[in-house]
């Protein structure tokens, strides 16, 4: 973002311009022409704030600044000037309808003093509507740590691109709603959110196969993989196979249960093992031997062992943070980095599941997934993903499109299939 803004075709100060006036209209569009407190820092976050106050006035909102000591950038110092107006001191400001923070941006080095955490977090409580000018304060922009106590906002302007704790917990719960603000940056970045995926056509001389097999490895707990299996075939599968012991209850009647399968049969699109698979590595050294597509969910992502086994196989990997840490031990850096890596070192697609989902590939791509509802918190749902990804990968989907694809597909079916869905429900909505 940085070299963006130094490579930039227009003028520091006119970025600042613009990024404050995006501000004050986002503010205004929000919440109506409310009165508004600035909190105004001492870096160019405080600049902005300036520059929003100005044109909020022109505006005719009525409008209170209130700044963290003096400014300490000339495009600050400059802002600061142009407002003109009067500057309450952060301690004395009374509360305001509208609040809007732009005391610390990407700038952020260490937390704010408790006294002035304190001051926010009460101002913005107070507040009808609240909010943070790129990043609330108290964000570490890179990692979305929390550096200090950080107030929920109800939107979060960003300027120019959005910074990686935008989309990373814990800090995205802090946001509120995200608007992106062109301010005439190019940031071209590897990383981007997730949007909704175009999905393969049904050709008009389809058949099964074509449409693709999803073969399923069964272990000792027949149910997750049901759910997979299911959720394979209701995201577009043209055959569904689970090779299984036992007959499994529950499946559709369209999924084929079969005993030995070979695995090496060219026309499997993808291989899924791993959902409900218990300690029976066996099955995952079996997949391994077959030079087919994967997608590598739960139990068989801690037999893996040595993350580069996966190299060479066409993989997609599912890990929540635990299975993360059992296959990767304890990487440095933020979770985006630590996805990144692992995708490098395994030559696998990374699908790092949580409240802040990502999908990483090992050419560096990175895929932050939009909001999904919390209730996605509950048993199976991540056995119907990684089904749904088998299917997508199967469809002839590359690795990386297949897997961020499920992603966003699982968040809408969660936000349709609502608060007390169980994993089951899920199946509906696909
Ligand atoms: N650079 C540019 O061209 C643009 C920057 N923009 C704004 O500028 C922001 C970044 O500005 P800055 O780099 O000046 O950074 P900030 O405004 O985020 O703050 C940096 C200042 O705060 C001090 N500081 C950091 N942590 C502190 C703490 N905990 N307590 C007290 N002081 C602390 C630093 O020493 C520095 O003086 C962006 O987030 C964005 O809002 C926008 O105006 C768009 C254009």
């Amino acid at each position: 973002m940085r070299s963006a803004e130094a490579a930039a075709p227009v003028a520091l100060s006119e970025l600042m311009e613009r990024a404050g006036q995006s501000l004050a209209e986002a503010a205004l569009r929000f919440a109506g022409p409310v009165p508004a407190l600035l909190l105004c820092g001492p870096g160019n976050n405080g600049g902005d704030g300036f520059v929003a106050a100005r044109y909020l006035h022109q505006r005719e909102v009525e409008v209170r600044v209130a700044a963290l000591g003096e400014a300490q950038t000339d495009l600050a110092r400059a802002a600061r000037a142009a407002w003109g107006g009067a500057i309450e001191p952060i301690e004395d400001a009374a509360p305001a309808p509208l609040v809007i923070d732009c005391l610390f941006g990407t700038g952020l080095k260490r937390g704010l003093e408790d006294a002035v955490s304190e001051r926010l977090s009460g101002l913005v409580k107070s507040a009808q509507w609240a909010v943070a000018a790129d990043l609330p304060s108290g964000v570490e922009a890179d990692s979305g740590g929390l550096l200090s106590q950080v107030p929920a906002f109800d939107l979060t302007v960003s300027f120019g691109a959005l910074k990686p704790a935008h989309r990373l917990m814990p800090a995205m719960a802090r946001m509120g709603r995200v608007v992106l603000a062109d301010i005439g940056i190019t940031a071209d970045g590897p990383w981007f959110e997730i949007g909704e995926p175009a999905l393969p056509p049904v050709a008009p001389d389809a058949h099964k196969y074509s449409r693709g097999l999803v073969h399923c490895l069964t272990g000792e707990m027949p149910g997750a993989m049901a759910l997979a299996a299911s959720a394979a075939a209701r995201s577009g599968a043209g055959y569904v196979r689970v090779s299984t012991s036992a007959p499994i209850a529950g499946l559709p009647r369209s999924v084929v249960q079969v005993g030995d399968a070979p695995l090496a049969d060219p026309r499997i699109g993808c291989l899924l093992v791993g959902p409900g698979l218990g300690k029976l590595p066996q099955l995952l050294t079996l997949a391994l031997t077959s030079h087919r597509p994967k997608v590598i969910d739960a139990e068989a992502i801690g037999h893996v062992g040595d993350p580069a086994r996966l190299k060479g196989q066409d993989a997609v990997i599912t890990p929540h943070s635990g299975e993360f840490a059992t296959l990767f031990g304890e990487l440095p850096g933020s979770k985006a980095e630590q996805a990144l890596a692992a995708a490098a070192a395994s030559g696998a697609v990374v699908v790092y599941k949580g409240a802040d989902t990502l999908v990483a590939a090992p050419d560096g791509r990175l895929g932050f997934a939009p909001p999904a509802p919390a209730w996605l918190a509950t048993a199976g749902t991540g056995d119907v993903l990684a089904g749904m990804i088998a299917a997508l990968r199967a469809r002839g989907m590359p690795a990386f499109e297949a897997a961020c694809a499920g992603v966003w597909l699982h968040g809408r079916a969660a936000e349709r299939a609502g608060p007390y869905m169980i994993a089951d429900d899920l199946l509906e909505w696909l």
